[in-house]
Formats: structure tokens, sequence, C-alpha cells
């Protein structure tokens, strides 16, 4: 039995990415597409509270305050939370695209150390997109967007119905979700896809 590909290089007939006639204008917020989301939930006490941005293209900013908290060695940032960071900016391209996607390959070079109270600014982008597939890339620079390359990642996306979230999640969440209006225009936002 054959498993999926795993490959991060699009094939050949894939296609480039097409920003969505209702992104928002490069520069401003996307919103968080759940309250509670490690990555970008104004409600997650223990979150990295992400403010992501539209970019130009199919792309996305964010900035990253390293914390305390976010330490994996004596004043240095746990790489998980990094790679948590770049996985939600990554994340955050379905707006770009309105598409619902959840990411199936996440690969994370580790370039340069990454200091508490860093500000590490994310920048991620569609690169390919071939069906449900979506092919992307993430940097993080340390201090500025053009500072020294701390963070990247090469990811693949797959699209999923919204199906994927409510027969897999736990009903608590599931049933409070569904009966918050925000959160519904949120789903809807992503299911007008022309
Ligand atoms: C009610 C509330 C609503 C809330 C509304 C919120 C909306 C906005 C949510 C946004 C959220 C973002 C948040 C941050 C990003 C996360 O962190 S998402 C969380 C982490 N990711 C996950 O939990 C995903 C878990 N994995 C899965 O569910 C399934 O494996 C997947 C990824 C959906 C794929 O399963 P599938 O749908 O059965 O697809 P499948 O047919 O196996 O594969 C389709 C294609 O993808 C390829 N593929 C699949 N997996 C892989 C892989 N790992 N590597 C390479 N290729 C792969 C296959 O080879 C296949 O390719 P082709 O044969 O078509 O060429």
């Amino acid at each position: 039995m054959r498993g999926p590909t795993t490959s991060l290089t699009p094939p050949a007939d894939a296609v480039a990415p097409a920003r969505h006639s209702g992104a928002p204008a490069p520069g401003e917020p996307l919103g968080s597409h759940y309250d509670h989301c490690f990555g970008c939930g104004g409600k997650q006490p223990h979150g990295l509270h992400l403010e992501i941005r539209a970019g130009e293209g199919v792309s996305a900013t964010a900035v990253l305050t390293v914390r305390e908290e976010h330490q994996g060695a004596p004043g240095l940032a746990h790489g998980g939370v990094l790679a948590a960071a770049l996985d939600e900016t990554l994340g955050a391209l379905g707006w770009m695209l309105r598409t619902i996607a959840v990411t199936g390959r996440l690969e994370t070079d580790f370039v340069r150390p990454v200091p508490v109270g860093t500000e590490l600014h994310l920048r991620a982008e569609v690169t390919a997109v071939h069906g449900r597939k979506i092919y992307a890339t993430a940097a993080g620079r340390a201090g500025g967007p053009e500072g020294p390359l701390a963070v990247r990642a090469a990811a693949l996306f797959v699209a999923v119905e919204v199906e994927h979230f409510t027969e897999n999640g736990r009903d608590e969440e599931i049933r409070a979700a569904m009966a918050d209006p925000d959160q519904v225009r949120v789903v809807r936002a992503f299911e007008v896809n022309p």
C-alpha cells in the first residue's frame, strides 16, 4: 500500500496560486480563525497571540516577540515554539486563497538560535497549488523583515471541508464554536470560494 507523497516539491503540472479577490489589502490584519487557537487566538492565555497580516500576492506576515515562557534552553526560544509560529503564519495563507486547509507536512530548518526578547519577523507565501495540495514556504528573520535568517520552513497544506473539524474535534468545543456568531462568520467566509 502506498502512503502519501511526502515531497515538498510541487509537481510539474502544479499551478501558480491565485490571491482571492476578497483577500484583505496588504498590511491589513487577517484576524484569528479561532479565538482559542494557540497561534492566533485572543482568548488563549497560553498562546502566541500572533497578529497575522495580509502581504503582497499570496503571502502573509507576522511578528513573534519571543518571551520567557517560550524558552527551550536558558534565554533561547524552544524550536517547537518557532515551528508553531511558522505553522500558524503558513496556515493563515488559507485566508488569502479563501480555502480551509490544514498542515500535512512541515519541514523546518533552525538556522540560528533565537534569544528571548527577539522580535521574529515571519513571512509565509504560497508557491504552488495542485488540486487540494497547497505548497508554501516561510521564513523568520531576527529583529526586522530584512534581519538575519533564523528559521525557515517548507510546507504542504491540504484543503479540507469544515467537516474535518466538526467530525474530529471534541464535541464541547465544536458546539461552543458553532454557537459563536463570529466563528460561524469565519467558516462562511471560507466557504464562499468562487
Ligand atoms: C467548527 C469550527 C471550524 C473552524 C474553522 C477554522 C478554519 C481555519 C483552520 C485553519 C487552521 C490552521 C492552523 C494552523 C495549521 C495547523 O496547525 S493545522 C493542524 C495540524 N494538521 C492536522 O491536524 C492535519 C492532520 N492530517 C489530516 O487530517 C489528513 O492527513 C489530511 C492532511 C487532511 C490529508 O488527508 P486526506 O484529506 O484524506 O487527504 P489524502 O487523500 O490522504 O491526501 C491528499 C493529497 O495530499 C497528499 N498528502 C497528504 N498528507 C501528506 C503529507 N503528510 N505529506 C505530503 N503529502 C501529503 C497526498 O499524497 C495526496 O496527494 P495526491 O495523491 O492528491 O497527489
